[in-house]
């Protein structure tokens, strides 16, 4: 006989509630777990598993707080991105869609707000790869060519142009109607690769967009254009007749990346900067790696800037001494104010990159196995850090270096604040629950791993002018 709970129900009956109660918890499926995007360059290759599959950076921030996608059983979502007109189609496959008490995720709108009109249904994506296979050429072949080098596949090669393919880098206006169509399908390329990237206002008419792109010579004697990359860059008036250029976006397509096109948008970026003798160059929130790129290109460039010699011989030879006072360190910590002023003028680089560099410059000047060669480096570089962070005045108001857990393992982050009062205890350390800790062990945190970065980028500034 079944057994009648309280409520009047059967055990068997308040057992099959719970079974399906529990079938109704839908843990969804992390976005991350079941979209891959394809990057295809003709038709037979739409549908094929095994081709160039993009790494995004993060998938899951486009679907709802939790990055996740709910209702749907088995689900896989192929998207298949076409690089020759950079049109988009997803193949999206699932054994049942039911709501499981969080909704079904509509899909369609989750993919258009990253691919936004480039994607299309699947019979007018195929049609693209005929009725749009020149786009890139009609639409570029307006553009001013600033730069041609040629590119060996396998090896990166040098610049002339005897061998291999030809690569051109293309300036042109956001604003002209193709080209910001244009821009409008590499957008979800950008929001896919670049961390925070937002899109730009293709209307406004201070906006140029450089394209590197390879010229493949046909069998008829015609010649087609692919897209290896391209770089948005803003020019800002600066007062009083002047401008400054700032790289706002820069991307390599993955098929190309470390083969040296992204640092040929960035020379070509930099030329057109000193060719045009704007006030400086500088970039939006650069990512790591393309930090690091840019110091091995800029550290090359000054090596070669004969002004500034004197000033990095000066401080080498001064940390060359046995001891450097804590004083004597303060004014070995960054390069003189008529050497920033002079590189600014004539390489375009601004102030905050330069001193970055300049750190570089001064260790490729020093014997890096001398042990109190290196202690006095690392003191002046101590002391430079201290006071940009707790210079004399702001440490009497009760500035704090607080170190903040972040979501990234690769970095800390450090954030300063000024209690109001200039007291030890401020409500803020209260919101930060404890995080604070010994501000020199913290400091000391920050030298290491500055010195990391400078060790890596001189030995890679050492191979590259070796090779
Ligand atoms: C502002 C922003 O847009 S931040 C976001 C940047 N973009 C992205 O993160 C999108 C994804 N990534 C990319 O698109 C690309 O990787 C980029 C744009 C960051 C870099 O472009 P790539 O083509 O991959 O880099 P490229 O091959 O040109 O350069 C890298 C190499 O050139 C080296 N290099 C730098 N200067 C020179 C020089 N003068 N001569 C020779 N080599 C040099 C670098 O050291 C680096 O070598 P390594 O990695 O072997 O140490």
């Amino acid at each position: 006989m079944a057994l009648k709970q309280k409520s009047g129900e059967t055990a068997g009956e308040a057992k099959k509630r719970r079974l399906v109660g529990f079938a109704k918890t839908d843990e969804g499926v992390e976005a991350n777990k079941c979209i891959k995007i394809f990057l295809v360059s003709s038709k037979d290759e739409v549908g094929a598993k095994d081709g160039f599959c993009i790494d995004p950076m993060d998938l899951n921030q486009f679907f709802g707080e939790d990055g996740k996608i709910y209702g749907y059983k088995d689900l896989m979502i192929n998207i298949w991105l076409s690089s020759v007109s950079f049109y988009a189609y997803a193949d999206i496959s699932y054994a049942s869609a039911v709501d499981g008490g969080k909704g079904i995720t509509d899909l369609k709108l989750a993919l258009q707000d990253i691919f936004g009109e480039a994607l299309l249904e699947k019979i007018d994506f195929l049609q693209t790869f005929s009725t749009e296979s020149h786009c890139i050429r009609s639409t570029i072949s307006a553009g001013t060519v600033l730069r041609c080098y040629s590119f060996n596949e396998n090896a990166e090669s040098s610049d002339n142009l005897s061998d291999g393919s030809f690569i051109e880098v293309v300036r042109m206006e956001l604003c002209s109607l193709p080209v910001g169509l244009l821009y409008s399908r590499l957008v979800p390329l950008t929001f896919l690769l670049i961390d925070g990237s937002s899109p730009i206002d293709v209307t406004d008419s201070k906006w140029d967009i450089y394209f590197a792109v390879k010229k493949i010579q046909s069998q008829t004697g015609d010649y087609d254009l692919r897209l290896l990359g391209f770089a948005t860059v803003y020019r800002f008036y600066h007062h009083p007749e002047s401008t400054r250029l700032r790289l706002s976006q820069i991307l390599v397509l993955p098929p190309y990346q470390g083969k040296g096109h992204g640092r040929r948008l960035l020379e070509t970026v930099n030329s057109v900067a000193i060719a045009e003798n704007v006030y400086d160059l500088t970039v939006e929130e650069p990512s790591e790696y393309l930090q690091y790129l840019r110091s091995c290109f800029d550290t090359l460039r000054l090596l070669d800037f004969e002004p500034i010699k004197p000033a990095i011989n000066s401080v080498a030879s001064s940390l060359r001494t046995d001891s450097v006072s804590k004083k004597s360190c303060k004014s070995l910590a960054g390069p003189p104010t008529h050497a920033i002023e002079i590189v600014r003028q004539k390489l375009k680089i601004n102030k905050i990159q330069f001193l970055r560099c300049w750190d570089i410059l001064i260790y490729l000047n020093l014997d890096s196995k001398d042990r109190k060669i290196m202690e006095n480096f690392k003191a002046s570089i101590s002391t430079r850090l201290q006071s940009d962070i707790f210079d004399k005045d702001t440490k009497s108001k009760g500035k704090h270096l607080i170190e903040v857990p972040n979501d990234y393992d690769h970095d800390m982050t450090f954030v300063v604040y000024c209690s109001q009062s200039g007291e030890e205890s401020d409500c803020l350390d209260g919101r930060l629950d404890g995080a604070q800790v010994d501000q020199e062990q913290q400091l000391n945190q920050l030298v290491d791993k500055q010195l990391e970065d400078i060790v890596e980028i001189a030995e890679k500034v050492s191979s590259l002018r070796s090779s």
